[in-house]
C-alpha cells in the first residue's frame, strides 16, 4: 500500500500542496518547523480521522483561514481516492467521491503506524493511552470496531449523565444498562482476542531492538472479571456515591511487563523508549500479518534520538517495507538522516509550507 497522491488546501503552514509519491523511504528533510510533521499529520489523519499530536480540527486550518482539505490517492489492493474537509461549520468526508456515512464503510482505505516521540505515552502514560492504541489497531483491522466503540462511548454518556440526576429515572437507567453490557461484552471479547497475538509480535521487536535481555509480555487486565451484568449491579451503591459508572471497557487496562514486572514502574528510561518503539513495530506486523501488505510507516523525529543498536533493530521493518512495495515517511533534519539506509530513497526538501523533490536524491 502506499500514497501516491498528497493533496493539502489550507493545511497548518500549507496554503496549497500537490505532490506525487512513489513506494519506497520518503525522506522528508528540512530545517526546525518548516512543515515536515504536518506532512506526517496529515497523511496520520487520512488514515484514522484524528491527529497523532491529539488537536482538534480547528489548530489544523491555516491560521485565519475557514477550513481545511486533506486529500490523496492510495494505491493498495484496489485504487482510491480520498476528500476530507474540515471547518467549524462543515465536514465533509468521501472515499472515491461517495459521501462516508458509516466509518465501517471508510477504515482500511489507508492503515498508517506512526512512530513519533509521543509514543512514550504509551509506557508512562495513564491507561487511556494504551486502550487508545489497541482501540486503534482493531479499528484498523475489524470494520465493526470503531462503530460498537462509539455506541458504547455513546450508552456510557447517557448512563453517567442519568447517574448524575438527583432523582434516578431507574427505568430509562436499566435500558442503557442493558446496551452498555452488550456493546461492552463486544469490546472486551475483541480485546481478549487481540493482546494475545501482539504479545509475541511485541516481544520479538523489543528483542530486536534492546540491549538486554529482558522479556515482554502484554496483559489483558479487563475491569470486568466475569460478568459485566453482575458485576455492575455490584457496583450500583458506589455508583450511587461517585455519580459515574464504574467498570467496563472504559476502565481496561493493558499492562506492559518487562520480566513480569511493570514497566512503567520498574523499567529505566531506555527501556521504556525501546518499549513505546517495540509496540508500534507490533502493531506494524500485525497489520502486514493479517492484511498480506505493509502499512504506510510515519517515522518522526526519532532516528536521531536512538541509538545505533536500536536504529539497526528497527531496519529490518522499515526495508521489508521498502521491498513488499510498501512506503516510509521519514522525517529528519539534514544532520540526523540515517545514512544507513542507503542511496535507494527520495529526499524532499521540506521548507516553509513547500515540498521540493531534493536533487541530491
Ligand atoms: N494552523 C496553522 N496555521 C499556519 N501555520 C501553522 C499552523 N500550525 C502550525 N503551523 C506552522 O507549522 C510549522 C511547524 O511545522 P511542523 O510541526 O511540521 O515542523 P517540523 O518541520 O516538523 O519541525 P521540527 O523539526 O521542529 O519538528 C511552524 O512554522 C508553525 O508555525
Amino acid at each position: 500500500m502506499h500514497l501516491a497522491h498528497l493533496r493539502l488546501r489550507d493545511f497548518r503552514n500549507y496554503p496549497r500542496l500537490d505532490v506525487d509519491f512513489a513506494p519506497g523511504f520518503q525522506v522528508l528533510l528540512g530545517d526546525n518547523a518548516q512543515g515536515k510533521t504536518n506532512i506526517l499529520e496529515a497523511i496520520y489523519l487520512m488514515a484514522t480521522l484524528r491527529s497523532f499530536r491529539g488537536v482538534g480540527g480547528s489548530q489544523m486550518v491555516r491560521h485565519g483561514q475557514k477550513g481545511y482539505f486533506v486529500g490523496g490517492k492510495v494505491v493498495g489492493q484496489g485504487d482510491h481516492e480520498i476528500k476530507m474537509y474540515w471547518s467549524p461549520a462543515e465536514r465533509k468526508l468521501s472515499l472515491d467521491n461517495q459521501p462516508i456515512r458509516k466509518l465501517a464503510d471508510y477504515f482500511g482505505a489507508i492503515r498508517v503506524v506512526i512512530f513519533c516521540t509521543e509514543d512514550l505515552q504509551l509506557v508512562k502514560g495513564t491507561s487511556r493511552a494504551r486502550r487508545r492504541f489497541v482501540d486503534l489497531l482493531l479499528s484498523q483491522t475489524h470494520p465493526t470496531y470503531l462503530p460498537l466503540l462509539q455506541r458504547y462511548a455513546s450508552a456510557l454518556r447517557s448512563r453517567n449523565a442519568l447517574l448524575k440526576q438527583r432523582v434516578q429515572d431507574e427505568s430509562a437507567l436499566e435500558s442503557f444498562t442493558a446496551e452498555l453490557v452488550k456493546l461492552g461484552n463486544d469490546l472486551i471479547r475483541m480485546r481478549h482476542e487481540l493482546i494475545p497475538k501482539l504479545s509475541p509480535l511485541a516481544r520479538l521487536a523489543y528483542r530486536r531492538i534492546s540491549n538486554d535481555a529482558e522479556e515482554l509480555r502484554l496483559e489483558y487486565q479487563p475491569s470486568v472479571k466475569k460478568d459485566f451484568a453482575v458485576e455492575l449491579a455490584q457496583t450500583r451503591a458506589r455508583e450511587r456515591t461517585y455519580r459515574s459508572t464504574l467498570i467496563g471497557p472504559h476502565r481496561d487496562e493493558v499492562q506492559l511487563l518487562l520480566n513480569d514486572r511493570s514497566a512503567a514502574q520498574f523499567g529505566s528510561e531506555g527501556q521504556k523508549r525501546t518499549l513505546a518503539i517495540a509496540l508500534k513495530m507490533a502493531q506494524a506486523e500485525y497489520l502486514t500479518g493479517l492484511h498480506g501488505s505493509a502499512p504506510i510507516l510515519l517515522i518522526d523525529d526519532i532516528m536521531g534520538e536512538l541509538d545505533a543498536k536500536r536504529r539497526s533493530g528497527l531496519l529490518p521493518l522499515l526495508e521489508r517495507a521498502h521491498h513488499t512495495r510498501g512506503q516510509v515517511f521519514m522525517t529528519c533534519t539534514e544532520e540526523n538522516w540515517p545514512r544507513e539506509l542507503g542511496r535507494d530513497l527520495h529526499r524532499w526538501e521540506v521548507r516553509s509550507g513547500t515540498l521540493k523533490k531534493s536533487s541530491a536524491g
